[in-house]
Parts: structure tokens; C-alpha cells; sequence
């Protein structure tokens, strides 16, 4: 039986306690005696939330830490793993799945899941994830916003989409008329460490060099530090990394080829306490970051995603965005196991409103 059948049973006076324990498979069943959580006021009758999740063995240790689980299961939050050797439709119910593979056989699972258990929170839906893993799609959105006059300017960097044939590229670029230094990354990103390996091309001839497909994107000099702005339903919160550093007119002309560089920004490392010049360290604004997170979730149907932003060093208010990434290293985000419980009962609790007022 579907758990919000059981809410609207319930918003009809139904007792429900049997039904739930049989909701939960073996491995859970000591969560039984772990607090509920109450779907709203003038609505006493305590609830299990069951979250499914599907993710890599290194997603999950990263995501599901110890701290994260004791406070879900303080709130009445319990968190199961999707047995992926069986059918979705078997397991569960659940009220939320969270999920994170890759391959087109998972996204089928997932999307014939959604149709036929519209009573279950997808996170987030395979179409909209699949938007975020070209490179080139994943920014059309931003590029579409006019962001320019909201405590700032947002935009994208210019960019060229090559898809084969590097003999073309130096043409291309031309004709685009995009500044060499430019940075190449592989068109798709598919969860391999390549769809993560970037280079920097300095000048015209090494652009040869580069393997399509992928998106030549113009270098901003940022001051080595770029904004990670993780997004978590309606929560934002933003965090200091260390980045590339500025390319000048010397290290332009010095340097030649192609140079692929290593993922600095994803460093566990953070850089907010560093001692950083305070014109580059001055987070983005918070208006434009609201704006800007509104309109993107709205736009790509993603509640689960961050953002990376540059600011053009010597500018106060010109930024760039140059990655758009969905389900992100959130155990790297301060106060993600809070923001995450917060975030998981809005959603039932919003269901629950709903079919409440469907029910009226
Ligand atoms: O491994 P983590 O925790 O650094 O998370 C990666 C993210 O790092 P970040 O949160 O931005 O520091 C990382 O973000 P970046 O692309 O490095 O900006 C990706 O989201 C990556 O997923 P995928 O390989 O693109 O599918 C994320 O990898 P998965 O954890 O999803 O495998
Ligand atoms: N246009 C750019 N200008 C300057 N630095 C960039 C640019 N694009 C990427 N970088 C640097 O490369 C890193 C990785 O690029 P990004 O587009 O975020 O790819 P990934 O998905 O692998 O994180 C960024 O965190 C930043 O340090
Ligand atoms: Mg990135
Ligand atoms: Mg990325």
C-alpha cells in the first residue's frame, strides 16, 4: 500500500500501526523503536519517513555519515538502501528516493519508478539530471537568465561546443572569436574520472591536440578561488575553494601546448579560512545567489545541485558560472545532516498539505 495512501487514511481518522511495520524490511526493523516524526499540527499520529537511496559505495560513505543517520533517526528518518538486484517496485514504500548511478539502464528504472509511484519524491528526475551532464546544455540555462542588474552580473563564460574533427578547432575559435587561453573539458560528464580531466590550450597550434568532444570555454582569471554554491531544495549555502590561479600577459606568452591540470577545486581543503585577499573572498551577493538558485531549480527541475562561480578578478560584481553538478559532495558542505532533515520533512510535509487540501 502507497505510504500517502496511508497519509490521506489517516487525515480520515484510519489507525495505521500494523500497516507501517510491515513497510519495513528486516534490516530496519530496530528503527522501529526510534522516535517518529509528526507530519503537521492537529495531526498527533507519530510516522515513519522512509528514504531509499541508490547510490555509489563512495557516495554513500561520504553522504550517509554517522551524524547524518543519528539525526534522521532522532526526527523519525530512516534511511534504506535500494537493492538494485531487485525489482524498485518491490521495495520500499518509500517516501523519498535519493539516487545517484549512472548508465541508461538505471535511468529507465527510475523514470518507469516515477510513473508508476507519483506518490513517491523522486530526487531528483532522470531528465533533468541527464540536462546537467553535457556541459553545453548544463549552462544554456544560465546563459538564457538575464541576471544582469540583481546586486551583480551573472553570466556565462563564452564557449564553443566542438563535437569531432580537431583540425577545425583553430577555425573555429576564430570565427567565435574567443581569447585563447581556453579551457577544454570533455563535453559529458558521466561520473568517470575523464569526464573531470581539463586542460588549459595557450595558443593557437595546440589546439590541434585537443580530442572532441568537448567545450572550449574562455579562461577567467579569478583570483584563485572559486564559489561552490550547493543547493539543497530551498537552502543555499556557499563555501570558498582554492582554484586555478590568474594567467597574466607573462604566463601567457611562457607557456605553450596543452596543460592538464589537476582537480584543485574538489580538495577536501577548504578555503575559507585562508587568509585571502578580501576583494576576492567577498562571497557573491546573497540577493543574486537567491535569484539566481530560484530561477536555475525552476529551469532545470533539480533540487539537488551546485553550482561553481567565478568572479573576474579586479571586478566586484562580474561572475561566471562555469559548472552545474547534480547530487554534489554535500558531506562537504557545513551543516549539510540539518539542512538535509529540514529538507526531507518540508517534502512530506508539503505532500501532506496537498492531499489535504485535494481531500477538502
Ligand atoms: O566526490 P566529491 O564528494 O568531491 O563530489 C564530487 C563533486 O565535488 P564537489 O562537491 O563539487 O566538491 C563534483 O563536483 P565538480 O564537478 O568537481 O565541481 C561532481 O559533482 C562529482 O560528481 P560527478 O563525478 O560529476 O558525477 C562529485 O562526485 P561523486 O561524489 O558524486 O562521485
Ligand atoms: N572558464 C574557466 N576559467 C578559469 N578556471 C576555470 C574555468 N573553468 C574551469 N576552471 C577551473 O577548473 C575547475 C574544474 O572545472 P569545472 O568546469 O568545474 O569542471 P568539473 O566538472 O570537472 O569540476 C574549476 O573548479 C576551476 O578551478
Ligand atoms: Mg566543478
Ligand atoms: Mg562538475
Amino acid at each position: 500500500m502507497p505510504r500517502y495512501s496511508i497519509l490521506a487514511g489517516i487525515a480520515k481518522g484510519m489507525r495505521l500501526t500494523g500497516e507501517i511495520s510491515s513497510y519495513l524490511n528486516e534490516e530496519n526493523e530496530n528503527e522501529m523503536n526510534s522516535p517518529s516524526y509528526s507530519i503537521g499540527p492537529g495531526f498527533p499520529h507519530p510516522q515513519k519517513l522512509v528514504v531509499g537511496y541508490a547510490l555509489t559505495s563512495k557516495k554513500t560513505k561520504s553522504f550517509l555519515q554517522p551524524k547524518l543517520q543519528g539525526l534522521a533517526r532522532n526526527k523519525g528518518i530512516i534511511f534504506v538502501a535500494i537493492d538494485q538486484s531487485r525489482p524498485l517496485s518491490d521495495q520500499g514504500p518509500f517516501d523519498i528516493v535519493l539516487h545517484k548511478l549512472s548508465g541508461k539502464e538505471w535511468r529507465h528504472i527510475i523514470e518507469d519508478y516515477r510513473l508508476k509511484h507519483p506518490e513517491v519524491t523522486v530526487l531528483d528526475p532522470p531528465d533533468a539530471i541527464q540536462h546537467v551532464h553535457n556541459r553545453q546544455s548544463m549552462l544554456q540555462d544560465v546563459a538564457d537568465l538575464n541576471l544582469s542588474d540583481c546586486y551583480g552580473k551573472i553570466g556565462v563564460p563564452r564557449q564553443l561546443v566542438v563535437k569531432k574533427d580537431p583540425s577545425s578547432i583553430p577555425d573555429a575559435v576564430g570565427k567565435a572569436g574567443l581569447m585563447l587561453p581556453l579551457v577544454a573539458k570533455p563535453l559529458v560528464v558521466d561520473g568517470t574520472a575523464k569526464s573531470h580531466q581539463l586542460s588549459i590550450a595557450y595558443d593557437q597550434l595546440s589546439l590541434l591536440k585537443l580530442e572532441p568532444p568537448l567545450v572550449l570555454q574562455e579562461f577567467i582569471n579569478h583570483g584563485g578561488v572559486i564559489f561552490k554554491v550547493y543547493i539543497v531544495g530551498e537552502a543555499i549555502k556557499v563555501v570558498r575553494r582554492f582554484s586555478l590561479p590568474d594567467i597574466g600577459e607573462h604566463e601567457h606568452l611562457c607557456n605553450d601546448g596543452v596543460y592538464r591540470f589537476p582537480r584543485v577545486s574538489c580538495a577536501a581543503a577548504s578555503a575559507d579560512e585562508a587568509d585571502l585577499d578580501p576583494s576576492v573572498a567577498e562571497l557573491p551577493p546573497r540577493p543574486l545567489l537567491e535569484r539566481l538558485a530560484r530561477e536555475l531549480r525552476r529551469r532545470l527541475g533539480l533540487r539537488l545541485f551546485n553550482i561553481d562561480i567565478l568572479r573576474e578578478h579586479g571586478t566586484k560584481d562580474r561572475f561566471y558560472v562555469i559548472d552545474i553538478n547534480y547530487f554534489p559532495g554535500y558531506g562537504k558542505m557545513p551543516e549539510y545532516e540539518h539542512i538535509f532533515i529540514d529538507f526531507f520533512l518540508s517534502l512530506v510535509q508539503g505532500k501532506y498539505k496537498k492531499r489535504l487540501m485535494n481531500n477538502c
